[in-house]
């Protein structure tokens, strides 16, 4: 059984086996499925898209470690041939290593055919908030450069609008003067409540550093953001600012697992 999510503005397809792009199919939805269960399966229906040949990037975070676990699969198998994998993070460097997928950069390769990646929110026009791995500059650079980009997500993280999960919105800012960037960051935003945070690791209280040696802020906002293309400008406007996680208009599709089906949404 599947259902559609109204929350998607533009055409959804329910998924189904005849709608697969290639005979590989992921395990059945049913009730009673966990986070993990549906992360999986959503990962599992993307990577239906790959094809031999192609260069991927490939994303970071929990569900997106399914799918680079599933493309490693295949290639195992023989069912892949020829893949080169482009890592968005360290970690996802390490893990498609350990899986025997060959791996190259976007300065050998600046045009990828396919990228799959999960998301942090995803608003009902596609826009997503990203990063809250860290990994959003790579991420960024990458999935941008690619020919299409198909994001992985299970219900939860479908919000009204960005910033609506009260979560928090990643920048990551260069560690020189953080406080100043900081303060310059929540002014920007105080018409909508905004709180910013330097990201701190739980085990010690230290600074969060990117793969980059750099430093997030956690943008928490009381209230809409507005106008999302604005408050990009004018966050990348300010000195010290590397880039934000908010990706406007990137995503060609949006794979979402839900306790009652998969649904596809693309742009
Ligand atoms: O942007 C990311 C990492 O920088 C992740 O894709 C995002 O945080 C979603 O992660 P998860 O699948 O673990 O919920």
């Amino acid at each position: 059984m599947t259902i559609a999510f109204s929350h998607f503005v533009g055409k959804t397809t329910m998924v189904s086996s005849s709608s697969s792009p290639t005979p590989i199919s992921p395990p059945t939805p049913s009730v009673f499925l966990t986070q993990e269960e549906l992360k999986r399966i959503a990962a599992f229906k993307a990577v239906e898209f790959v094809k031999s040949g192609m260069v991927l990037g490939l994303g970071t975070g929990s569900t997106a470690k399914f799918a680079v676990e599933r493309i490693g699969e295949l290639l195992q198998q023989g069912k892949l041939k020829n893949v080169v994998g482009i890592p968005t993070s360290k970690v996802t460097h390490e893990q498609a290593m350990s899986l025997g997928i060959p791996l190259s950069d976007l300065d050998s390769h600046p045009v990828i055919d396919l990228a799959i990646d999960g998301a942090d929110e995803v608003d009902p026009h596609l826009n997503l908030v990203k990063g809250r791995g860290g990994s959003l500059l790579r991420e960024k650079m990458i999935e941008g450069a690619c020919r299409k980009f198909i994001v992985i997500v299970d219900e939860s993280k479908l919000v009204p609008y960005l910033g609506g999960s009260l979560l928090a919105m990643p920048v990551e800012i260069v560690p020189f003067c953080w406080k100043f960037t900081t303060e310059r960051l929540q002014i920007l935003f105080e018409d909508s409540g905004c709180v910013a945070k330097l990201r701190t690791c739980e085990k010690n209280d230290e600074p969060f550093v990117t793969d980059n040696g750099n430093y997030i802020v956690n943008l928490y906002f009381e209230k809409e953001i507005g106008d999302l293309n604005a408050a990009s400008d004018s966050i990348l406007r300010l000195p010290g600012v590397v880039e934000h996680g908010m990706f406007l208009n990137m995503a060609s599709i949006v794979i979402v697992a839900g306790e009652l089906g998969v649904t596809m949404k693309e742009k």
